[in-house]
């Protein structure tokens, strides 16, 4: 604690042990056309090798190269070999037309683009104008990976180009980490759902969409979103169904010192805990258990809450999920700032080339400064004053 205030490191370390029992969560095995973004579970061995058979690399006649060792070289065709084909044979002395992926007929080692020939249709002949080689245009069987061999180790973030050789050696689906599934309860009567009117003292719910935008890009199953008017019989409802569809709730509002707190009074006395966090923004924070699952209660203020995702929640559920850790650096600034004293601050900034900028506007509704950020500063609590060139902390956002 400083000054009656839990460190942020305190409330990250607590937090991480209320999420612990989510590192458990079993692998699933979910369908290519699912798989993208997800990590794997397990390592995956190429159950056939790629390429499967021998085939051509180009569209051209297959040839035995000893027959065209001396050119120009003019040689019977014999027929044409389509992609698909099945194999065929190649008579000593002849050539088969042969398109690209086409499989390489017994008895012929090279392919001769067609370019590098002369065709006589009504001859039913080619002539190679240059001399090749054994194994010229072949893709040989194997030759990209060996039946049995490691495709992907463990923890592939899976991106297209993994999708892509999965599909080749024909995986219908693969063993993934499992998602920590989320629900986000909003509270607050002010707030109404874009898409409805705004009446009279109403402001629309960003915090819902925000969280959860966050939460499944951050590797978790978003499988409830909520929004509850500040009446603590609604609230304990919604935080009962919550749980009853996710390992973990984030919930906005409710949480600081005025006549409504329907998050803190409803969880309070369920053996909830409820601290001010040395930081800035993002004070007021809670934490509760029901039924065994972890609920995070972070600020209403809109830069407030998405700052406390990322501060708390976000380095944990990408561990869950096995996606890797955001890379945070120092650059210099560009701009010089002051920060409060006591206080870990988080300041909304952009990168600006090999440096970065604090973004005017400290204020916490300041949604749409916020969405200019590309960036957090985090200043430590003892730090007041930085120049233009100081170096910073910095957490991509
Ligand atoms: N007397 C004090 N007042 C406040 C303190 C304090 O220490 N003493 N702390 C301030 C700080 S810091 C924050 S952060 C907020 C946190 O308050 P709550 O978590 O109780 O949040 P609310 O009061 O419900 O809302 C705060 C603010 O944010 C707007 N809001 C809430 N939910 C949403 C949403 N889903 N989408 C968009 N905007 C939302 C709400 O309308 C309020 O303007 O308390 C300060 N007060
Ligand atoms: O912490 Mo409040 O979270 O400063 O706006």
């Amino acid at each position: 604690m400083t000054g009656g205030r839990r460190s942020v490191e305190e409330h990250a370390q607590h937090v991480a042990a209320l999420l612990e029992p989510l590192g458990s969560i079993p692998p699933a095995q979910v369908p290519l056309a699912r798989a993208l973004d997800r990590t794997l579970a397990e390592p995956v061995h190429a159950p056939i090798s790629l390429p499967p058979f021998r085939n051509s690399q180009m569209d051209g006649y297959a040839v035995d190269a000893a027959s065209v060792a001396a050119v120009p070289a003019t040689l019977a065709v014999q027929a044409v070999i389509a992609a698909g084909d099945a194999a065929s044979t190649l008579t000593a002395g002849t050539a088969l037309k042969i398109m690209t992926g086409a499989p390489i007929p017994d008895g012929a080692d090279a392919v001769v683009p067609v370019e590098d020939t002369e065709t006589d249709e009504a001859a039913g002949t080619v002539t190679v104008h240059h001399t090749t080689t054994s194994g010229m245009y072949v893709r040989e069987a194997g030759s990209d990976v060996h039946a049995g061999a490691l495709l992907l180790p463990a923890g592939t973030l899976l991106a297209a180009r993994h999708i892509s050789v999965l599909a080749a050696v024909g995986l219908t689906d693969v063993p993934v980490r499992g998602r920590p599934r989320v629900a986000v309860i909003s509270t607050g009567s002010e707030l109404v759902t874009p898409g409805e009117e705004l009446g009279p003292g109403k402001i629309y719910n960003s915090n819902g969409p925000a969280l959860a935008a966050s939460a499944a890009a951050n590797g978790a199953e978003v499988t409830s979103i909520a929004h509850c008017e500040d009446d603590p019989e609604e609230f304990a409802a919604m935080i009962a169904h919550a749980v009853a569809v996710a390992d973990v709730v984030f919930t906005s509002g409710g949480v600081s010192k005025g006549d409504f707190e329907v998050v803190k009074d409803t969880l309070e006395p369920r053996g909830g805990t409820f601290v001010s966090v040395a930081m800035q923004p993002g004070g007021p924070q809670g934490t509760a258990v029901v039924d065994g699952v972890p609920i995070l209660t972070f600020p209403g203020n809109p830069v407030s809450a998405l700052v406390s995702f990322e501060v708390f929640a976000r380095p944990l559920l990408r561990e869950i999920a096995g996606l890797p850790a955001i890379a945070s650096g120092t650059r210099p600034l560009t701009i010089g700032l002051e920060s409060i004293p006591g206080r870990r601050q988080f300041l909304r900034a952009r990168l600006d080339g090999d440096g970065v900028a604090p973004l005017p506007g400290h204020g916490s509704h300041l949604v749409a400064g916020l969405a200019t950020a590309d960036a957090l500063l985090d200043i430590d609590p003892d730090i007041t004053t930085l120049e233009s060139g100081d170096l910073v902390k910095v957490l991509p956002l």
